[in-house]
C-alpha cells in the first residue's frame, strides 16, 4: 500500500505531472477536445460531456482565468502573442501578463519551446530572472503571469539614451552574472539581445523570454537542428551548423554578450548590413569582419573584450567559465564589483508614475482580434488540440488543494 503522503506529496508538487493542476488540465482538455458538433453525435462523447458539463464549467469559473485581470496596455509583441500591463481585480497587483495563441502553435506545429521558459521563470528563484507568479490556459491561449519590469527594455533605453560606458560596463556585467545563473540551471538563452534585458524599478536588470532556451545535456552541449536567435545577433557555430544536429555550449550566449557590448558602445550590431544573408555572410567571416568606427570612441579594453567575445566558440572568452570574464579589465571601476553590484545604485534608475506606469514601453496598437479571425473552424474528428498544453498551468502560491493536504496530514 503506498504511502498515503508520498501520493498527497506527488498531487502537490508542481515538478511533477501527476499534481492536481496537471490533472485538472487532463479533465477540461479532454472535454475541450471532445466538445465539437461532429463527434458529440457518437453517444459515449454526447454523454461524456452531458454528465461533466456542470463540473467543468464550475472548475473553469475557479480556476485562474483571463477575466480575473483587468489589461491596461499592451507593452510587447512577439511570433505567437502579446504582453500586456494587467492588473489582477482582487488583489489589485499588477503583473506582465503574456499570451500565446494555441491556434497559431497549432497551425506552426510548434507547441513545445514554453516549457522551458514556463520552467525557468516558475523555478529558478534568482533575482536575475523575470518570476512567474501563475500559468494558466483556456481553449484559444496559454497565459504566464509575470513579474512587471516598469524599466522597459535595453532596446527602448538605446532608443531613448546615449549609453556611456558606465552604462554599458553596468549591464554588461550584470548581464554576465543572469548568464551565469541561467547557465548553471542547465540552460542555454540562444537570444541574448536587448530586447530580452528588462530593467526593474530600481534600475536593475533582469532576463526574460525565455521561449528560445535549450537544456544542457551532461556533456555540457545542447543539441538542437533549428537555427533560432535574432539574425544580428546569432552565433557562426548556430549559422555552420544550420540543419544539422546542431551541438553548441554556452559558449553561444558569451558570442551574444559581444554582439549587445558592441551595439551599446557603437550605437549599431558589428555584422549589420542591407539583407540578412548580408549579415550571416559578415557574421560567417568575423575574424575580417569586425571594424570598430574611428569617430567613436572606444577604450582599448573595450575593443578587447568585444574581440574576445566575437572569436571562434573553441577560443571565446567564456568557454572556460565565467571567472575569465569577471576578470577582464574592461569591467575594472570605482562603484561596483561583480561581487556586490546588486547592491549598488545602477546609473540609469527610471523615473515612475504609479505601480502601472507604462512609458518605458513603446506603444502597440490593440491587435484587433485577428486572433478570433484566424481561429480554427471547428474541427471534423478529434484532434487532440488541448493535449499538446495539458500540464502547463502553475501557482506556486499554496493552492486550496494545499491546505487540505495540511489539515488532512497533521
Ligand atoms: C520557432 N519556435 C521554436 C519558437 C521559438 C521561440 C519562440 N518564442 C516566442 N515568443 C513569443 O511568441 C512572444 C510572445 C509575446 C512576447 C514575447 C517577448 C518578445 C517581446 C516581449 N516579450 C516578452 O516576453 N516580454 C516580457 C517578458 C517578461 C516580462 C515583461 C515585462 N514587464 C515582458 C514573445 S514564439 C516562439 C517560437
Amino acid at each position: 500500500m503506498p504511502n498515503p503522503e508520498d501520493i498527497a506529496d506527488q498531487l502537490l508538487d508542481h515538478k511533477t505531472s501527476l499534481n492536481v493542476d496537471g490533472l485538472l488540465d487532463a479533465v477540461i482538455a479532454l472535454y475541450n477536445d471532445c466538445n465539437i458538433p461532429v463527434i458529440k453525435r457518437t453517444q459515449n462523447i454526447d454523454a461524456f460531456l452531458q454528465r461533466n458539463q456542470s463540473s467543468i464549467t464550475h472548475l473553469e469559473n475557479h480556476r485562474l482565468k483571463c477575466s480575473d485581470f483587468d489589461s491596461i496596455k499592451v507593452i510587447g509583441r512577439g511570433a505567437f502573442g502579446e504582453v500586456r500591463l494587467v492588473r489582477q481585480k482582487v488583489s489589485r497587483k499588477v503583473y506582465a501578463l503574456k499570451l500565446l495563441n494555441k491556434n497559431e502553435m497549432l497551425r506552426r506545429a510548434d507547441t513545445a519551446f514554453f516549457w522551458e521558459e514556463r520552467d525557468i521563470m516558475a523555478y529558478s528563484e534568482s533575482k536575475w530572472i523575470v518570476r512567474l507568479h501563475y500559468a494558466f490556459q483556456d481553449t484559444t491561449h496559454l497565459y504566464m503571469v509575470m513579474e512587471y519590469m516598469p524599466g522597459g527594455d535595453v532596446a527602448n533605453l538605446m532608443l531613448n539614451y546615449e549609453i556611456s560606458v558606465e552604462w554599458a560596463k553596468f549591464y554588461v556585467a550584470e548581464l554576465v552574472l543572469a548568464l551565469d545563473v541561467l547557465h548553471s540551471r542547465g540552460y542555454i538563452h540562444r537570444d541574448v539581445k536587448p530586447d530580452n534585458i528588462l530593467i526593474s524599478s530600481t534600475g536593475h536588470i533582469k532576463l526574460a523570454d525565455f521561449g528560445s532556451c535549450v537544456k544542457i545535456g551532461d556533456d555540457g552541449f545542447a543539441r538542437c537542428s533549428s537555427a533560432v536567435g535574432t539574425p544580428d545577433y546569432i552565433s557562426p557555430e548556430m549559422l555552420e551548423q544550420q540543419g544539422t544536429e546542431g551541438i553548441y555550449g554556452k559558449e553561444l550566449d558569451w558570442w551574444s554578450v559581444g554582439i549587445l557590448l558592441y551595439e551599446l558602445l557603437i550605437g549599431d550590431p558589428p555584422f549589420y548590413a542591407d539583407s540578412i544573408p548580408h549579415t550571416y555572410a559578415r557574421i560567417m567571416n568575423h575574424s575580417t569582419n569586425l571594424f570598430f568606427p574611428e569617430d567613436i570612441q572606444v577604450s582599448d579594453a573595450a575593443k578587447d573584450l568585444i574581440q574576445r567575445f566575437l572569436s571562434d566558440a573553441k577560443v571565446r572568452l567564456g568557454r572556460n567559465g565565467i571567472q575569465e570574464v569577471k576578470n577582464h579589465r574592461f569591467f575594472k571601476n570605482e562603484k561596483w564589483t561583480f561581487d556586490n553590484i546588486q547592491h549598488s545604485t545602477p546609473p540609469y534608475v527610471p523615473t515612475l508614475n504609479g505601480d502601472d506606469d507604462t512609458s518605458h514601453f513603446e506603444d502597440f496598437e490593440d491587435q484587433t482580434e485577428a486572433d478570433i479571425a484566424n481561429s480554427f473552424s471547428s474541427p471534423k474528428a478529434f484532434t487532440g488540440n488541448q493535449l499538446p498544453f495539458i500540464g502547463f498551468t502553475y501557482s506556486n502560491e499554496l493552492g486550496p488543494i494545499a491546505a487540505l493536504k495540511s489539515t488532512v496530514l497533521t
